[in-house]
């Protein structure tokens, strides 16, 4: 397969006063169009600058990112991003915020589109509510709508549910992979969770401690629907808490 993204040598540092904070200390990493890439890695590792630099918010000192091989200046219009912090418009409803993001001529029918990305995340029937009247996990689901609905090539993901309860949260994942299914996208996701890595991800990637570099990788071989107590399962995520120093 192609790779859609390459990230060469990257390094970047802060400046707080006069002092130089080293975060990303050199990382070199490709990703394959249609691979599902996690990044897991201590807390204040760098995983949010680089996700930054990856996706066109922040520039790197040195080295460079490429997206189907051109060099990354700026934000691309072929990658969004879902934070943890969440971008949905509180004053738009669910399907006025799906189709914020639809301009031009070539979408179609905004509202139908809206309304059947709206539906592929379980929001059949909320389209006119408020995100005042959603509970957290619809929120998120929005969110994820908004994301899809323009179909981005790449996904950027940090911490995507970070902010839902441990039910939700699982819930998510599986209605995440059902997307996927249906319609594939390159995805880049930072989590601290390993579990959630190993769920999703065809392969996982555990950054250093600040300054960070690449400490290890493992490809997760397993199909979809996995079980996360299967013992293949479980020898990886020992071996990436291992990694991690748990
Ligand atoms: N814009 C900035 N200016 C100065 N320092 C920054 C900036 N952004 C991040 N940092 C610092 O860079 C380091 C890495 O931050 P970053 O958010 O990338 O880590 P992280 O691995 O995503 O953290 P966490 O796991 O806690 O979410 C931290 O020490 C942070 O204070």
């Amino acid at each position: 397969m192609a790779d859609k993204i390459v990230v060469s040598g990257v390094k970047k540092h802060f400046r707080s006063g006069k002092q130089s904070l080293p975060v990303v200390g050199g990382v070199s990493l490709s990703v394959a169009d249609g691979e599902f890439v996690a990044i897991v890695g201590p807390s204040g590792c760098g995983k949010s600058t680089l996700m930054k630099i990856v996706s066109g918010f922040e520039r790197a000192d040195e080295g460079q990112v490429l997206i189907d091989g051109v060099p990354l200046l700026r934000p691309s219009p072929k990658g969004i991003v879902i934070s943890q912090h969440g971008s949905v418009f509180p004053w738009l409803t669910v399907q006025e915020n799906l189709m914020f993001g639809l301009n031009g001529d070539g979408h179609g029918d905004k509202a139908a589109l809206a309304d059947h990305y709206a539906a592929m995340v379980g929001l059949k029937g909320f389209e006119n509510s408020y995100p005042r009247e959603l509970s957290g996990g619809m929120l998120k689901r929005v969110e994820i709508a908004r994301a899809l609905v323009v179909k981005p090539e790449i996904l950027y993901m940090d911490e995507p549910f970070s902010a839902l309860d441990a039910l939700m949260n699982l819930r998510m994942r599986t209605e995440l992979l059902r997307i996927l299914q249906e319609e594939r996208h390159t995805v880049l996701l930072i989590t601290h969770d390993v579990e959630e890595a190993l769920y999703l991800a065809d392969r996982i990637i555990v950054l250093s401690p600040r300054p960070t570099v690449i400490q290890a990788s493992f490809a997760v071989p397993q199909s979809h629907p996995r079980k996360l107590s299967s013992p293949e399962l479980q020898t990886l995520k020992d071996a990436i808490l291992a990694e991690l120093g748990l």
